[in-house]
């Protein structure tokens, strides 16, 4: 590589595979390379259910797998400890957004408030002239001289959906080294190289809630039993009783425990009543959804937006229409009555391939 194209990159190592082949592509090419883990979570704060204390420290050994495979690779490797950080931008965000009836999305705040904001200021502070991940996006620069956001070509990895609220300065700044590659061939890349975390599986579905058993961890948090009380009908009539609105989302069916001659679902949670409200599964239908904090990689050119969204992360995008407000709310019309919309998650704007922009369910329309 000639020496100009040499650029010093920060890679965000989590002691997985993705980002271990990142880390070691990027090298390869010729950059200056430099490994960074972040210190979000210490399992050794969590108190197992039988109140003893998890003998092992994950997340630590997370770490101590970024750091051989930075030795391995050859590559300087930092630790920075954003525990506190985390805890207040991430978690308490996450465990208030259930207590107030919501299912929230930690991903997209990591990223939004984590990597692209602390760390990505880090990098800087290191002389660095990217900040790399392993997530599975593209990031392209348009013949309109702005960074568009695609989806990762593996369908079944791509990450663009938690990567909505990425300005075009952080974007100018952000390399995704896997965009182009499916999960297979990374495995395989890591297999050739000989990687020691190639063997190793996905990472948990929340990186700071062991087992994913959020449930306990929101008990542990807050302790259990605050938010029992009724589930009721649209109408109101009391059909049973629960042991904690954080424990249901809409769509929700199982764990209701009420017998009833049609299946019933889970289509709104009233955190201040208490109350898990049920009903047939026609009554999860909305025909839009209202968002807010809605931000756009590319700004829109008009008021309102044709694309296609995304209303959680598994969820194939069905076409809408976004109405656009200057207080960055938005109301989005599906083309189609749509099930489960759920307040606390985030709505993605796709026009093909590209993230447009997305935002915060509120509710349904
Ligand atoms: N603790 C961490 N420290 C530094 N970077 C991290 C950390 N956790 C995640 N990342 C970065 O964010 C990217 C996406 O994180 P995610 O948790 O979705 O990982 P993943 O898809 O399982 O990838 P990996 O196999 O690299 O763990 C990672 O590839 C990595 O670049």
């Amino acid at each position: 590589m000639a020496e100009k194209h040499r650029q010093r990159i920060v890679i965000a190592m989590s002691g997985g595979v993705d980002s271990s082949v990142a880390a070691a592509l990027l090298k390869e090419e010729g950059h200056e390379v430099i490994g960074i883990s972040m210190q979000v979570w210490d399992y050794a704060n969590f108190t197992a259910a039988e109140g003893e204390k998890f003998d092992t420290c994950c997340s630590l050994d997370d770490i101590h797998d970024a750091r051989r495979v930075a030795e391995q690779i050859g590559i300087p490797f930092y630790v920075v400890n954003f525990e506190e950080e985390f805890r207040r931008l991430v978690i308490d965000d996450f465990v208030d957004e259930y207590f107030r009836g919501r299912t929230p999305n930690p991903c997209v705040r990591c990223n939004q408030r984590v990597k692209f904001e602390l760390l990505l200021h880090k990098a800087r502070e290191l002389d660095a002239d990217f900040l790399a991940t392993g997530h599975y996006a593209r990031r392209v620069r348009g013949e309109d001289g702005l960074y568009h956001l695609l989806r990762g070509v593996d369908p079944a990895k791509d990450q663009s959906y938690f990567l909505f609220t990425l300005t075009q300065d952080q974007l100018a700044r952000t390399l995704f080294p896997l965009g182009e590659m499916t999960k297979e061939q990374v495995r395989r890349l890591a297999a050739e190289r000989g990687l020691r975390v190639a063997e190793k599986g996905e990472s948990q579905e929340i990186c700071f809630v062991p087992d994913d058993d959020y449930v306990r961890f929101l008990e542990d948090e807050r302790g259990a039993g605050l938010m029992a009380g009724e589930i009721v009908d649209r109408d109101g009539n009391v059909l049973g009783r629960h042991g904690g609105t954080y424990r249901y989302t809409v769509g929700q069916r199982r764990g209701l425990g009420i017998a009833h001659p049609t299946p019933l679902y889970v289509v709104g949670v009233d955190a201040e009543r208490r109350q898990v409200i049920v009903g047939p599964a026609e009554e999860l239908l909305a025909t839009g959804l209202t968002a807010t904090g809605v931000t756009w990689v590319v700004p829109p050119q008009g008021q309102t937006v044709e694309a296609s969204c995304k209303i959680r992360y598994r969820h194939q995008p069905v076409p809408c229409t976004v109405a656009v407000r200057a207080d960055g709310s938005a109301d989005v019309r599906f083309r189609q009555p749509e099930k489960s919309v759920t307040p606390g998650q985030a709505v993605v704007f796709y026009l093909d391939d590209e993230v447009l922009g997305g935002g915060w369910i509120e509710g349904r329309l």
